[in-house]
């Protein structure tokens, strides 16, 4: 048995259900129940909530989230072998844990959620964790259908999710993140901690859906963010070019001298020049 519950510890788990570790589906599992209790309680309080948790493996997670009181997990896992040990939690844990065996980067949790407070959980797959970020930012309508996330990163990735300026991992993933959400590294997890170890450390970020962020195109802060960081060294004036307006202009429009380079401009800078994208676009197609 274990700390948190009356479940058998994971490395037990694992072994009866031969759920060994699986490279190419992301897995690291994490087996040691105080980390995953400290993952659940960065994501707290959770009674009444409903969590969403994404590849939930042996249910490490799981476990701590219903532990610290979620009301209900929806734990989405693409291998069926987890299915067993997922399963023991369900029984153990009656009505509060549903399994979807399915694709996260396909699963849409808003008809199976009751209007309560919803949260993502997860100690993401890694091949797939940065785009699963990206789908949740850009979900519609704003706010969102969750009021928290709270996910593991590869460091690197997490400072680029954090990064709002004058720092090298600032780039378009910052601009959509911090437009969009509040966010902070909560704390690192050394790859010891994982099973098996991957190479690198990783950070726990948690994210908070901004109510009202400032208004603009989502798709045209993109493309800005997307033209001005894929050429990050050259100043607004060059890089801006491939948007198909005068990019002096486009700078001008949103109070930003053009000779700056794309890590200087805050995300508010970003926001304006989306706004003026849109104005010049419309501005060219008034004209022609
Ligand atoms: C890093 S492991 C985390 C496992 C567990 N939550 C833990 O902390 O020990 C990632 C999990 O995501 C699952 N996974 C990988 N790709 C997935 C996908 N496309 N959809 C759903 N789950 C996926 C893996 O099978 C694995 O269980």
């Amino acid at each position: 048995m274990s700390g948190i519950d009356d479940l058998p510890p994971l490395r037990e788990v694992i072994k009866r259900h031969d759920l060994q570790a699986r490279k190419s589906l992301g897995q690291n599992f994490l087996l040691d129940l105080n980390l995953t209790a400290r993952i659940a309680r960065a994501a707290g309080p959770l009674e009444g909530v409903t969590v969403v948790e994404i590849g939930p493996g042996p249910g490490g997670l799981t476990r701590a989230l219903l532990a610290t009181g979620a009301a209900r997990v929806i734990a989405v896992e693409r291998d069926e072998r987890a299915l067993g040990p997922l399963q023991e939690i369900a029984a153990h844990y009656p009505g509060r844990l549903e399994i979807v065996l399915g694709d996260a980067q396909t699963f849409d949790p808003r008809p199976m959620l009751d209007g309560g407070p919803a949260r993502i959980v997860a100690n993401l797959p890694y091949n797939i964790g940065t785009q699963l970020l990206i789908d949740w930012l850009c979900t519609e309508p704003w706010p969102p259908w969750y009021d928290m996330m709270v996910l593991m990163f590869q460091r690197e990735v997490a400072e680029r999710i954090v990064a709002v300026g004058d720092d090298e991992a600032y780039g378009r993933l910052g601009v959509l993140a911090n437009w969009r959400a509040e966010t902070k590294i909560l704390f690192d997890i050394s790859p010891a901690a994982f099973t098996p170890p991957p190479k690198v450390t990783s950070s726990v970020v948690r994210l908070k859906p901004r109510p009202n962020p400032d208004a603009c195109e989502r798709r045209l802060l993109e493309q800005v963010a997307g033209a001005a960081f894929n050429q990050r060294r050259k100043m607004l004036r060059q890089s801006l070019k491939p948007l198909g307006v005068d990019p002096e202009k486009l700078a001008a429009a949103a109070g930003i001298d053009g000779t700056r380079r794309a890590e200087t401009v805050p995300v508010s800078g970003f926001v304006a020049m989306a706004n003026a994208l849109a104005e010049l676009r419309k501005a060219a197609k008034t004209a022609t």
